[in-house]
């Protein structure tokens, strides 16, 4: 299906995207409010067709240049990461918003007993984001343990010089890690992890019950401490919260083992950034492997990117085809229960 749709990009484009709002209007569905989809080449535009089956879509940009005519035909917002985050002033703009639907499970950038306050529901993509986001926790580990970066690398630029001893890398297989976070994605992580042979540690609010623990082979520490100094991988798999802003800083990562990695896989507040650039610097730690980091993407002489044993990404865990299409979806499914008077399927309160 997605791969039918993505084909149909190029006519899209090709229509010029000039398909006028006015067109689309006319359709009489339910106007909403979502970046990336109306906008030529936007990441999510070979998908727009899911969304165009039940709703009207307006750009933010043609939303921007007109909104007078728009303001109060909008039902919904759709969400994708820190873009669009409705704040005070849009939602005092948006008469008839309904819903706020996130692409994502996280929902830290949105300020939601404000978007409640408006009489407007929220509601995030939970489940149908685990598996690839437990896939990038274990590619985020295997590349920097095996060195993948540094491999390529040398294939594109160093093709006459004898590799250096510090291209060696340090095996997972057999490996202690430790899963800071075991909800449904860090539960995963610790199922693929099983399958290549990892003693497995973990460190979680609430300790699983004892059948999910022997499935997975898992030993809970209930002390944070006692998981950071056993691992040879520390993968983060936490919600950003008030609890876990900053979780792991200079104190937690000077308790891992000099040959330890962090992975990151949650978000970058997780992590405080500067305490991991100096331990690196410093060697206390081996090496780092991010998918969250904040800002996303770092800027350009960012000291992370300066550092080899860094893979530092613009935060992909759910950047596949397959996740996205089922993330739209599930937007669509969350926004046509709210706007039909019913509670969407995973309605987020606080
Ligand atoms: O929250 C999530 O599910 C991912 O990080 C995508 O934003």
């Amino acid at each position: 299906m997605f791969h039918s749709l993505c084909r149909a990009v190029p006519l899209l484009l090709r229509r010029g995207l000039k398909q006028t709002v006015v067109t689309r209007m006319s359709m009489e569905k339910p106007l909403i409010l979502a970046t990336a989809l109306g906008t030529p080449g936007g990441m999510y535009q070979c998908f727009a067709p899911v969304i165009e089956k039940h709703f009207t879509i307006i750009s933010s940009e043609e939303f921007s240049q007109n909104r007078e005519r728009f303001a109060d035909k909008i039902r919904a917002i759709f969400v994708w990461g820190g873009v669009l985050v409705p704040d005070r002033d849009l939602l005092q703009l948006l008469p008839n918003l309904e819903v706020v639907v996130n692409g994502g499970v996280g929902v830290d950038h949105l300020d939601i007993p404000l978007i409640n306050s408006f009489g407007v529901k929220v509601s995030n993509t939970p489940n149908v984001v685990d598996n690839a986001t437990a896939d990038m926790g274990m590619a985020l580990m295997l590349a920097s343990a095996r060195k993948l970066f540094y491999g390529q690398n040398y294939s594109l630029c160093h093709e006459e010089e004898d590799m250096p001893e510090s291209s060696m890398g340090t095996d997972v297989s057999g490996a202690t890690l430790g899963i800071i976070g075991m909800g449904r994605i860090g539960y995963k992580i610790a199922k693929r992890a099983q399958g290549f042979e990892m003693k497995i540690l973990y460190h979680n609010r609430n300790r699983r019950k004892e059948e999910e623990e022997r499935a997975v082979g898992a030993r809970y520490c209930a002390e944070m401490v006692e998981l950071l100094r056993e691992s040879d991988f520390v993968m983060v798999v936490v919600n950003l919260s008030p609890q876990t802003h900053k979780l792991i800083g200079a104190r937690e990562l000077a308790m891992m083992k000099p040959t330890a990695t962090l992975i990151n896989v949650s978000r970058g507040l997780v992590v405080d950034q500067d305490a991991l650039v100096d331990s690196l610097q410093r060697g206390v730690i081996r090496a780092a492997a991010l998918d969250v980091t904040y800002p996303e993407p770092l800027p350009r002489g960012h000291p992370l990117l300066a550092l080899p044993n860094v893979i530092a990404l613009p935060h992909m865990g759910t950047h596949t085809l397959e996740t996205t299409q089922l993330m739209i979806e599930r937007m669509v499914t969350n926004a046509l229960a709210a706007l039909n008077g019913g509670q969407p399927p995973d309605e987020v309160k606080v």
